[in-house]
């Protein structure tokens, strides 16, 4: 059943009523808020670290520490993967040569 186009249909044992669902929403809206704000500092702090470490004459990436958050997202998968790819990235920005296509 899907709970999205059946809002009027009676929850089944243990799936979540018309209401909650509602609830349920708030709260992912709330997470992803959440998650961008997380986001948009960690992207800062990156930024902040690496600007600092090449002003020093170091390298523009760390690998070691590149490979640790690669690690740290393995739970989740070939997404978690991709997850941490695309959390690297911004933290690099224009740092990174990123082309703005
Ligand atoms: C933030 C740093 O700079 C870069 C960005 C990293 C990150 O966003 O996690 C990790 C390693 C570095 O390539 C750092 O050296 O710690």
């Amino acid at each position: 059943m899907n709970v999205a186009s059946s809002d009027s249909a009676t929850a089944g044992p243990g799936e979540p009523a018309p209401e909650e669902i509602a609830e349920l929403r708030k709260e992912i809206d709330y997470l992803d808020s959440e998650i961008l704000r997380l986001v948009r500092r960690r992207i800062e702090v990156s930024q902040k670290v690496g600007k600092a470490r090449m002003a020093a004459g170091g390298p523009r990436i760390v690998t070691n520490r590149e490979m640790a958050v690669l690690a740290r997202y393995r739970e989740l998968g070939p997404d978690g993967r991709e997850l941490a790819m695309a959390l690297l990235r911004l933290g690099r920005g224009r740092l990174g040569g990123e082309r703005s296509e």
